[in-house]
């Protein structure tokens, strides 16, 4: 079917969009949108302008929020919250903007799961409804199970966005001590779908607010837990845009991921394993992903040497070898069942702790390198240590090295970090993490075709340990030097005129190797392909974060020549 025998009016790039893709019958994705014509990375796909849109934690009445209250609010919250229903916090925001909404009837193209299925998310959905229009009495003339229906086609459809906010004043005193109560109660917004916009997620959580976006075509395109596009919404102009990662033949099902591509704390997601991004899928999403790369190997879930055999990966509920197709049974598979279980929870609360999605204080970060290091290296001989092919191997990585690099230094001092060889620690750790990305994520040990890899997935949770990576070398191989001036026209005689200027000071030997294992990951590996994603329509994130790399890449030059 053509798109435009449909509405378009939300689409910013019409022409284009009509030329390249077509609605079609897809036999495991359902209806999705399918490209007529070759495309290659960086290709955009489509431009489009929400449908709707509303923030998930609205604090004030706005042109996003029009009915909010704070009584209303309340009253919404202890109805969803307090019920103990398994339910994201997303939806009490999802009333609100059911309660304002105009034209109800003309949200007929988003897809929705059958209300009277035994699912426990469908389920909580209408209880939330059936009793907030009972007792909520803005909500009385409403139709509980339409509302429940709108929900779920936010759930099934909706993404979630993550911009900047600018506050003008400084947060007020009490307002962040009732935030810091509010966090571990409702917890941080829940992204409840797609995007979450790593590339403008600040370390300042005050900044950034959550906001979901309901897209007419952008709903349309199926998921992939090793997506062909990446979508980025940009908040100047109010679009999402839809790129394509990598050359597409017509007929090809474009996809996007409806899980965060790098998120730590929900699973790993689509770094994690296949098995729990089925079962975020299902109970969210409410379908069995059919993917290509969740019918493959799972490339996050290996184990170390079996008799034989080296390759040993989960693939559709077994364990098999991936080069002699040896299929091994359950108990001869050391790394799972509850010592996997166990390893990946902690490794996600640890790695919550260590990007700040947590509370840290001083007695939880004393723990995080003895407790990492002894899932790497148990003292407990009956412990298995975690598998060098297993995703939690490169995140336990990702979180020591944030622990040398920047949380030790942070709380102990640099100069008690220097002595304990912190930096070394943290950069030989990054390499591990970087290369675990670049094998198993950037693009999947596999020879076939169709399943090539998650390359902004890797790039994206690379980026987070890259950041800390470049300011820890580029503080390690300078010094400020202070001097007087020579001009002494404008200092009076008390104050002294002094000028700081930078010295560069040479690379400490044992850094050289771990840094240019990094920036030739980076570099040769990962650059050249983002560039080209992004070289059509520009955006200043990536070209920012460009920028960063290849200043850090100068100077590793340059003070290793020193
Ligand atoms: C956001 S909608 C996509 C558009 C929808 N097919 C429609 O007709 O409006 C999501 C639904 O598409 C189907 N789908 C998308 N990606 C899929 C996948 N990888 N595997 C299986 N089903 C998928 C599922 O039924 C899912 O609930």
């Amino acid at each position: 079917m053509q798109v435009d025998q449909y509405d378009l009016s939300t689409v910013v790039n019409k022409g284009i969009f009509i030329q390249t893709v077509e609605l079609r019958q897809c036999e495991l994705e359902g209806r999705s949108l399918v490209t007529k014509k070759p495309l290659n990375a960086g290709d955009i796909i489509l431009v489009e302008q929400p449908r709707l849109r509303y923030l998930i934690e609205p604090t004030c009445r706005s042109s996003l929020s029009p009915y909010y209250s704070k009584r209303l609010w309340k009253q919404l919250k202890e109805s969803v919250v307090d019920k103990d229903l398994e339910l994201t916090p997303g939806v009490p925001a999802a009333m609100l903007a059911y309660l304002a909404l105009k034209d109800r009837s003309s949200y007929d193209f988003f897809y929705y799961p059958d209300l009277d299925q035994d699912h426990t998310t469908v389920q909580s959905v209408k209880e939330a409804c059936t009793s907030v229009v009972a007792t909520v009495p803005e909500f009385k003339d409403l139709d509980a199970k339409e509302m429940a229906t709108f929900i779920l086609k936010i759930y099934g459809n909706a993404h979630t966005v993550s911009f900047a906010h600018e506050r003008k004043q400084p947060t007020h005193k009490r307002r962040k001590e009732r935030r810091q109560w509010y966090i571990p109660k409702f917890g941080e917004p829940y992204d409840m779908s797609g995007f979450y916009s790593e590339l403008d997620a600040s370390d300042n959580k005050q900044q950034q607010r959550s906001m979901i976006c309901l897209m007419t075509w952008g709903s349309k395109f199926a998921h992939s837990c090793a997506p062909n596009m990446f979508l980025q919404y940009e908040p100047s102009e109010n679009v999402m845009v839809f790129r394509a990662v990598r050359p597409l033949a017509p007929g090809t099902v474009l996809s996007f991921s409806y899980l965060p591509e790098d998120d730590m704390t929900l699973g790993g997601l689509v770094c994690g394993t296949t098995v729990l991004r089925q079962a975020k899928l299902r109970k969210f999403k409410f379908f069995e992903c059919a993917c290509t790369r969740c019918q493959d190997f799972d490339w996050s879930r290996g184990q170390d040497t079996i008799e034989k055999c080296q390759e040993v990966y989960y693939r559709q509920q077994h364990w098999e070898c991936t080069q002699c197709r040896t299929e091994y049974p359950e108990e001869k598979i050391s790394f799972c069942g509850e010592r996997e279980t166990h390893v990946q929870q902690m490794t996600l609360a640890f790695a919550a702790l260590a990007h700040g999605l947590k509370p840290v204080d001083e007695d939880s970060l004393r723990m995080i390198e003895p407790y990492m290091e002894d899932l790497l290296h148990p003292e407990d001989e009956d412990e298995v240590p975690v598998p060098k092919h297993h995703w939690t191997f490169g995140t336990i990585h990702a979180v020591l090295a944030t622990y040398h690099l920047k949380l030790f230094p942070q709380f102990f001092g640099k100069g008690l970090a220097e002595r304990f060889g912190m930096v070394q620690k943290g950069l030989n750790e990054a390499v591990v993490y970087l290369t675990f990305l670049n094998d198993h994520i950037w693009s999947f040990p596999s020879t076939s075709s169709s399943s090539p890899g998650n390359p902004m997935t890797a790039f994206f949770a690379g980026w987070r340990i890259l950041t800390i990576v470049m300011d820890s070398v580029l503080q390690g191989t300078q010094r400020t030097v202070e001097s007087d001036s020579d001009d002494d026209c404008s200092s009076s005689e008390e104050e002294e005129d002094l000028q700081s200027t930078i010295e560069l000071i040479p690379m400490p030997e044992d850094w050289k190797q771990p840094t240019s294992q990094m920036i030739d990951i980076v570099q040769s590996g990962w650059i050249p392909l983002v560039t080209q994603i992004f070289h059509a329509r520009r955006s200043p994130v990536i070209d920012d974060m460009m920028k960063r790399i290849n200043e850090f890449v100068d100077r590793v030059e340059l003070v290793s020549a020193l």
